[in-house]
């Protein structure tokens, strides 16, 4: 057991800090070990960080994205492999590293398994590993095999067949073993499992995984198992993170919103929430609509009724302008704006509201009994807990990682460019401050089921005011009026400051971060390629990286998405021109098909110690140095 040399120095946290440590290296020897491993460490590459965004639900696209690793996995093989191997032959050995399961099944269809298929590629595989596990420690790299493969794969990463004939038997000889066998499909896959973990260090999701695409929820079950990953909440996360909390009107928006996208699978299969009582109660009120049609003109009005309520207790959402359904004129079915102007609503016929009931905001005993229904679906998914709770636990309104700050939305700004005073609770808010409190408020809703922290995760998902948002939304104009003059949502000034270096700055010092060196990451704008526009603002200070995962948007963007990717060389934005899915991947060995960008080239390499983790590992040195003088002289035993 160790002991104090001095016992009247076993006071003090210091001195606690340097016994704890001392259970963990017990001698000189082990301290002298970890210094030499973390002072090296800090001056090996950085490790590659890819950031995504607005993902809405398009799994197939993600998945590809995820095997490919953006594309790194083809530019890795070329790299490596250049003409010794044929176009055709890398696209090949690509598909193999992408999809190892069924492409192995293809292959052993086809009768093509032979052990000459199988030693090759695991030699491919394996020169593969050596080149790109060059930025980690030995250590590190063991740590990303599958552990039962752990020790052979090791044994052959560190073979040198070409500098010594003992080594080159030694190393054939361990290859056409597991060959004989009949592990090589195990350790093949076992290779690409390390190779893709090689390829990215640190996944970020700058938010909106939910709405318009068909599988947030196996997007999210892939994530889950993804060892690396933090998320920034986007505004269709937050309104299905309220629902799963038992909003009603969180509830209504995301009901709406999956059937107006014809989404509603997500919701009865992956979720197991029911719309049959919607549905039934729809089609008697609207008997002549397609189904879907009738069910989504019923949760429409449902929720324009929650969202009066909302809005009328809680006035510091400032979101009065949406409150319509009251400035409706039934006689002539036109509403009057704030403009001052009357508009024709598209549909006359509101079974639901009492023309001449007070307050048609009131929701009727039938659709009472509706919301309750879904509710009671909701807040009683496991699955969805399981994912709302891990979008809590992985995310946040906005990380500073690497010295970029990430966030979806915007920073509420005035239109000179300062920042946006916003008063809630009788307190005022801005800049990070806001984030900080609007994140508290998503808190509170989760870890006290509050109810006005309820409300909030509503305000974020539509509120001019949510940094999440910045807009205000139509989705009454939308619905109702014929006349798109009124569908344009007003934005926040922040979508164009971002445009400007000097805003850029101010915000990373708002946050906290080096202005020079830091970049501001967005999603939730699409970027619209096709018409000429860029997701570099500002030259290179902001990225906005929705590019249009979802297929609603391609007509939009003309692209399949952005990913960036950081590494130790500087920045690159990876446009997506066609995403494969997967059964033509494997046919025809098809890969994404990407358009590279430099957005940033450093002329120096960002090393472990520049950043966010080799401030840590700084710490630890310190801490070890203390405890080897403790050691020295004589204070530990
Ligand atoms: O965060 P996103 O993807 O921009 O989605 C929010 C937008 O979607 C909308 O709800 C429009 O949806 P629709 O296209 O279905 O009418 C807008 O009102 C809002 O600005
Ligand atoms: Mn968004």
């Amino acid at each position: 057991m160790l002991e104090l040399a001095d016992k009247t120095y076993n006071k003090g946290k210091a001195n606690k800090l340097l016994r704890l440590l001392a259970e963990k290296y017990p001698d000189k020897q082990a301290v002298y070990e970890k210094l030499v491993y973390l002072q090296s460490r800090l001056s090996l590459p950085k490790g590659s960080e890819h950031f995504m965004s607005d993902l809405h639900g398009e799994y197939e696209s993600f998945f590809h994205i995820l095997n490919n690793c953006s594309g790194i996995i083809h530019e890795k093989v070329d790299y490596v492999f250049g003409d010794r191997l044929t176009a055709e032959e890398k696209a090949e050995f690509c598909t193999l590293i992408y999809y190892p399961k069924e492409k192995i099944e293809q292959v052993t269809a086809s009768h093509q398994n032979t052990p000459e298929w199988y030693r090759r590629n695991l030699a491919q595989l394996l020169e593969l590993s050596q080149v790109m596990s060059y930025k980690y420690p030995a250590s590190r790299v063991n740590g990303f095999i599958p552990d039962r493969y752990a020790s052979v794969i090791f044994e052959l990463m560190n073979t040198h067949p070409t500098v010594d004939s003992a080594q080159r038997v030694y190393y054939n000889r361990l290859l056409s073993t597991i060959v004989q066998i009949d592990s090589g499909a195990d350790f093949i896959e076992a290779f690409t499992v390390l190779i893709k973990r090689l390829a990215v260090d640190r996944l970020h999701i700058v938010g909106d995984f939910y709405d318009r695409g068909n599988r947030p929820d196996a997007i999210l079950n892939l994530l889950m198992e993804y060892p690396s990953v933090d998320i920034q909440w986007g505004n269709h996360d937050v309104l299905w993170m309220g629902a799963a909390l038992g909003s009603e009107v969180c509830i209504a928006g995301v009901v709406r919103n999956s059937l107006r996208y014809n989404n509603t699978d997500v919701l009865e299969r992956g979720y197991g929430i029911s719309l049959r009582s919607l549905s039934t109660f729809a089609s008697r009120l609207y008997p002549d609509e397609n189904p879907i049609k009738a069910a989504e003109r019923a949760m429409t009005i449902i929720m324009f009724k929650l969202e009066g309520q909302l809005i009328r207790r809680n006035p510091d959402f400032q979101m009065d302008s949406r409150l319509l359904l009251d400035k409706i004129d039934f006689r002539v079915s036109a509403v009057t704006l704030g403009d001052g102007k009357r508009y024709e609503l598209e549909n006359a016929y509101f079974p639901t509201i009492d023309e001449n009931a007070k307050d048609p905001y009131l929701l009727t005993e039938k659709e009472q009994e509706v919301v309750a229904d879904l509710k009671s679906y909701f807040v009683e998914s496991l699955m969805l807990k399981r994912h709302v709770d891990y979008l809590y636990q992985k995310g946040s309104l906005y990380t500073r990682f690497n010295g970029n700050l990430l966030f979806h939305g915007c920073v509420p700004m005035n239109e000179d460019g300062s920042l946006r005073t916003i008063r809630y609770g009788g307190q005022e808010y801005k800049g990070r401050q806001w984030f900080d409190f609007c994140e508290n408020m998503a808190r509170k809703a989760w870890l006290h089921g509050e109810e006005t922290a309820k409300d909030f995760m509503y305000f974020l998902w539509c509120g001019r005011l949510s940094p999440v948002s910045g807009r205000e939304f139509k989705t009454f104009e939308r619905a109702m009026i014929a006349d798109e003059s009124t569908w344009a949502e007003p934005s926040d000034p922040y979508f164009h400051f971002i445009d400007e270096a000097s805003v850029c700055e101010k915000i990373l010092v708002e946050f906290h971060l080096e202005p020079k060196r830091g970049h501001i990451i967005n999603g939730h704008v699409p970027v619209k390629v096709r018409k000429g526009e860029t997701p570099v603002k500002a030259g290179g200070k902001a990225i906005i990286i929705d590019g249009g995962f979802c297929k609603a948007y391609h007509k939009k963007t003309g692209i399949s998405g952005f990913t960036l990717i950081s590494n130790s060389r500087g920045l690159r934005l990876l446009e997506h021109q066609k995403i494969p899915d997967v059964r033509e991947a494997l046919r025809e060995n098809r890969d994404i098909e990407s358009v590279s960008e430099t957005v940033e080239l450093q002329s120096y390499r960002t090393t472990v110690g520049d950043a966010d983790e080799g401030r840590a590992i700084k710490e630890e040195i310190s801490d070890l140095y203390k405890l080897l003088l403790a050691y020295q002289n004589g204070l530990l035993k």
